[in-house]
């Protein structure tokens, strides 16, 4: 058997819970085999974020074109972009090496507040990367963003997704855990066609940094290994149920989810946490 690959696109998390290290560790526990290419370097833990340092353009296309022109990831993901230098290097890229299973996880803002990528970028993200997404997967704040409406009703939300479709994206998932806190966590999925309603409990818990990362990368994983977007997402889906689920508890702040939860279900080990 050959191993699948799949490289990530994103900003390191010194703290692990979310960027480039939640990418690595969700491919690593799918049985994917993890590549990474660093936009930035953040300074953050469970607390926030300290520090913000973008790495220079030209980096990044370096990165990309040693994977791209050695190593052939069989699905590729995007999270941090920070600035519209890098979101057009990366579609050029993605383009020049025709990475078709490419996962857009449009990171705007840390759960704490602090920018992920400078307001003037959105539109090259629009313009110049969904068009080439396989998967695009914002939140709710995400989408309103990129669509330049509100949503608050799931109604909103679906037109939100016709939306993004209407970009050239091929698969559009919602996710709903910005929704309201007494409303099951609802992951809206639209194909062009029909929606699909990816549902869960809202577990009540505080500790949820790096939920999109590991979610994204889930789906990156699934693509990697030949799966359907539909059964990829629908696994990314049970894969973050769990971490959420079985969570780590470390840090003083808001916590990284449980990345070998999934796994371990599926082991039926006794007590999830290592
Ligand atoms: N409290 C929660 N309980 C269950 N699932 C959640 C919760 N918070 C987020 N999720 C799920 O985690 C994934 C990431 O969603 P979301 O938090 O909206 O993304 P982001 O991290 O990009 O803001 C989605 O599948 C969403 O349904
Ligand atoms: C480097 C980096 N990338 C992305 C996120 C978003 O995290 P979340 O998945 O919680 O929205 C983050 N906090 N840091």
């Amino acid at each position: 058997m050959t191993i699948k690959k799949a490289l990530t696109i994103a900003g390191s998390d010194s703290g692990g819970g979310a960027g480039i290290q939640a990418d690595i560790k969700t491919f690593q526990e799918l049985g994917v085999y993890g590549m990474s290419a660093l936009t930035a370097v953040t300074a953050q833990n469970t607390l926030g974020v300290q520090g913000v340092y973008p790495l220079e353009a030209e980096a990044v296309a370096r990165q990309l074109d040693s994977v791209g022109e050695d190593l052939g990831p069989d699905a590729v993901k995007t999270g941090m972009l920070f600035s519209p230098e890098i979101v057009r290097i990366v579609a050029d890229k993605a383009q020049q090496y025709q990475w078709r299973n490419l996962v857009v996880d449009p990171v705007m803002i840390a759960k704490g507040g602090a920018p992920l990528l400078q307001q003037e970028a959105v539109r090259t993200v629009v313009h110049y990367l969904l068009p080439l997404a396989m998967v695009v997967t914002p939140n709710i704040p995400e989408a309103e963003l990129l669509t330049d409406m509100k949503i608050t009703t799931l109604q909103q939300r679906e037109e939100a997704a016709r939306r993004l479709v209407q970009t050239g994206a091929r698969y559009v998932v919602i996710k709903g855990g910005h929704a309201a806190e007494t409303e099951p966590a609802v992951d809206v999925l639209f194909d062009g066609h029909e929606f699909m309603y990816l549902e869960s409990p809202r577990i009540p818990t505080r500790h949820t940094h790096g939920t999109g990362c590991t979610f994204s990368a889930a789906v990156a994983a699934g693509l990697a290994q030949g799966h359907s977007a539909y059964d990829a997402i629908r696994t990314a889906k049970l894969f973050i149920q769990a971490a959420i689920e079985d969570g780590l508890h470390i840090g003083g702040g808001h916590g990284p989810t449980n990345h070998f939860a999934y796994q371990q279900r599926k082991r039926g080990a006794g007590d999830v946490r290592p």
